[in-house]
């Protein structure tokens, strides 16, 4: 083995340059000194001498494996017989990819991802309860009459300046043709209104004469009271004196 080095390094320079041949090299030149090529197992000559010369007594022949025990190609070729534990691939590893909910859905069948009306709105709606009813308005009544009656200037308040209103004198107007009613402090004049409530004339004259602000919020807080009852203002609820 040596030798073969030996004889192939040396006879890639011409003597003809100065540089050693193989004879050239002095007796003493350490055989580990030498690069050595320790895979290469198949080149075989007849003075080959490794064990003696390149390794000392170390030696170790036995060729590394090729493919190294865990590269890929031995992977591809391996059989379960073999005792070597197999490395899984980044292929192997990965879980398959979940089946696409639409592709197992069935139609018509209600399941929580699926497309399908939500059960809460199959019920049959709530029946209407007593507490609150809508009426039938008069024609011409509705709620855009109501804003156009507020928008005519017509006097809806009676009274020519906004008053201090204590809870005796709102007791004073608690008819049809004369219905005063105190929400959230402010006193309103709601007799023009009472033909445009959509609860209708009679749930709206509870409050007359009186602090509806209670019956009010319980019913429908959610309506802007101050904004539909801006022109009936007549002025606010003070303490009796
Ligand atoms: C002057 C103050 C009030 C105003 C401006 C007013 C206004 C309204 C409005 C705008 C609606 C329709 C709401 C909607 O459709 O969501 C309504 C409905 C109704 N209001 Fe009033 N309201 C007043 C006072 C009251 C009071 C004191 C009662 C007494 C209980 C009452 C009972 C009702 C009822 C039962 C409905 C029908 C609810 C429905 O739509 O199903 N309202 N009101």
């Amino acid at each position: 083995m040596t030798a073969y080095l030996r004889s192939w390094l040396f006879a890639q320079a011409p003597e003809s340059e100065g540089h050693l041949t193989p004879n050239d090299v002095p007796a003493t030149v350490e055989d580990s000194e030498i690069p050595t090529i320790s895979t290469i197992s198949t080149i075989s000559t007849e003075d080959d001498d490794d064990s003696s010369t390149v390794h000392g007594d170390d030696v170790n022949d036995v060729p590394p494996s090729f493919p190294a025990l865990n590269s890929a190609q031995r992977l591809s070729i391996q059989k379960p017989s073999n005792n070597i534990p197999r490395v899984l691939t980044d292929a192997q590893l990965m879980p398959p990819p979940p089946v696409p909910l639409l592709a197992v859905r069935q139609p018509g069948v209600a399941s929580g991802s699926s497309l399908a009306v939500p059960p809460t709105t199959t019920k049959p709606p709530p029946k209407p309860s007593a507490k609150r009813s809508k009426v039938a308005l008069a024609p011409g009544h509705g709620p855009l009459d109501w804003a156009n009656l507020k928008k005519s200037g017509q006097d809806l308040r009676g009274v020519d300046t906004l008053l201090r209103v204590t809870p005796s004198m709102l007791k004073e107007h608690r008819t049809r043709d004369d219905a005063w009613s105190a929400f959230n402090g402010k006193v309103y004049n709601i007799t023009s209104y009472l033909p445009y409530h959509p609860g209708g004339e009679k749930e709206l004259m509870r409050v007359a004469g009186r602090d509806g602000s209670k019956l009010f919020a319980l019913t429908h807080a959610w309506v802007n009271l101050d904004y539909m009852l801006d022109a009936c203002l007549v002025g606010f609820l003070v303490p009796e004196s």
